[in-house]
């Protein structure tokens, strides 16, 4: 019990101070974006909604036990089906992590772009965090299509990203979900910019060497 109180403190820390860097770096905005964490019972910590994650009180997250019941907390995030359809969907699931970072959300809306895999692998790093991100159809926040829309790719992707709205990246561990909306994030930030210019972006081989490691 001892050791699942400290746990749970420490996520709920955690939660908070990683909320605020994301959120004083500009990566999501007035109250967009949740995050969630797993703890190792099964139950789910979970940012309030209408929250802003550069101001969570750790005490204040929505805790929810491992069969879905809210138990205590602020009111939770609007996208809590969502998240647990990611959990559902990948056993070694032990973040997930939603943004409107303002690069991603502009290729979410692009018309011409693969949904199977919104973005090319243009670097190393990329390929190593994010993969393959297929993007997800519009429906509108908190809609229990878009969570399972999301949940349907979840078995086979970490990473996706929604239409007309942004990413959410699961991860086995909050800084991994972190790092790697990050990268997908300056990745897009990449992508448009070399727009316009002709781009020599990894080769099947070298994707294929990095998935290897
Ligand atoms: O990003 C959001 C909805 O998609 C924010 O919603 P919440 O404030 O309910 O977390
Ligand atoms: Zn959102």
């Amino acid at each position: 019990m001892t050791a699942l109180l400290s746990e749970e403190t420490r996520a709920r820390d955690e939660i908070a101070r990683i909320g605020a860097s994301i959120f004083s770096r500009g990566l999501t905005f007035g109250s967009t974006g949740n995050i969630s964490v797993r703890l190792s019972d099964g139950s789910l910590l979970m940012t309030p909604t209408n929250a802003c994650l550069g101001e969570l009180e750790p005490a204040r997250l929505s805790r929810f036990t491992a069969e879905g019941v809210h138990v205590d907390g602020d009111k939770p995030t609007k996208e809590a089906f969502l998240h647990r359809c990611m959990y559902c969907a990948r056993a070694d699931a032990g973040a997930v992590v939603h943004l409107h970072s303002t690069h991603s959300v502009a290729v979410s809306i692009l018309a011409d772009v693969d949904p199977a895999d919104v973005l090319p692998p243009l670097t190393a790093y990329y390929v190593m965090r994010v993969g393959t991100l297929p993007l997800v159809r519009y429906f509108p926040p908190g809609d229990a299509r878009l969570a399972e829309a999301v949940g349907e790719e979840a078995g086979r992707h970490h990473a996706v990203l929604l239409a007309n709205h942004g990413p959410v990246v699961a991860g086995k561990t909050l800084r991994e979900a972190q790092y790697a909306v990050e990268e997908l994030e300056e990745t897009a930030r990449l992508f448009l910019m070399l727009d316009g210019r002709r781009v020599r972006p990894l080769t099947a081989d070298q994707v294929a060497e990095l998935r290897r490691r």
